[in-house]
């Protein structure tokens, strides 16, 4: 089954009004907005978490609605802002309890990104924001593993580079693209739009539970979106292939 996360004029009680869309498999897709723009809502429900209120969302030719939760489990995985373990379990018992039981301890290549070897021992309720954080990151991917290295899976996450320092958010982005050049179809929000402009291969931009536009990062991120999305003036610039993006008008406060 192709992994093609559609979302079809699908809206949520006064959170997102109709939005028509596609997240190809293979793709790394990232969902930029200000606060209340409607990423997380957006997210819930490809996710199936939270049900639209019209519309629909399909997964390749399924309805979202007719698979059933143990279903989804075997190749969905959905990290959201504030999933946090609230006992102090050690983070190995913490890993074990959610990993696929054809992948019970963590992957080479998630351990080279996130490191979290040398926390298994720790009760998880002691690690610094960032630490936890590469532990969800590394819980909501050894969920579904097995479907990963199939290149079958859908990965949501939730500003998964919270907490994160600077190395590990480059080698998240890293990774990310990695899983969506297996064939994964990776969707995640985030706030930093410099990130987002040279490490996705489609930006969906969202205000006020809009869509504004959506599509590869240098089509889509021009001054004009960025200022009709953020109200703020920004200056896009490009220096040995990347992107920079810089706030270029300071807001005045009154
Ligand atoms: N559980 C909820 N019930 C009702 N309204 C909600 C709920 N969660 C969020 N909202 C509202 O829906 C709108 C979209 O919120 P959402 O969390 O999707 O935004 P976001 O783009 O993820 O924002 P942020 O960048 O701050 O995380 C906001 O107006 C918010 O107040």
């Amino acid at each position: 089954m192709s992994q093609t996360l559609g979302v079809y004029s699908a809206s949520l009680s006064e959170r997102i009004t109709p939005i028509t869309g596609a997240f190809a498999a293979g793709s790394c897709t990232h969902l930029l907005g200000a606060n209340g723009a409607g990423k997380s809502s957006l997210l819930e429900i490809l996710a199936g978490i939270s049900t639209p209120d019209s519309g629909r969302c399909s997964i390749g030719n399924e309805d979202l609605a007719r698979l059933s939760l143990t279903q989804l489990a075997g190749f969905r995985s959905y990290l959201g802002q504030h999933s946090y373990a609230a006992f102090a379990i050690p983070v190995s018992d913490y890993l074990r309890f959610y990993a696929a039981p054809a992948q019970p301890t963590v992957p080479d290549l998630l351990e080279q990104t996130l490191e979290v070897r040398h926390l298994l021992s720790r009760p998880i309720t002691a690690l610094s924001g960032g630490e936890r954080q590469r532990v969800e990151l590394t819980r909501s991917l050894l969920q579904v593993w097995p479907a990963i290295c199939d290149g079958q899976g859908i990965i949501l996450l939730d500003e998964p580079l919270q907490g994160l320092d600077v190395k590990h958010q480059f080698g998240f982005l890293a990774l990310s693209r990695k899983l969506s050049g297996w064939g994964n179809t990776v969707v995640l929000s985030c706030h930093d739009i410099g990130l987002s402009a040279n490490h996705a291969d489609c930006v969906w931009l969202l205000k006020q539970g809009q869509l504004v536009c959506q599509g590869a990062p240098r089509e889509v991120l021009t001054e004009a979106n960025l200022y009709a999305t953020f109200d703020c003036h920004f200056a896009v610039t490009e220096q040995r292939n990347f992107l920079q993006i810089h706030v270029c008008d300071p807001i005045v406060l009154p």
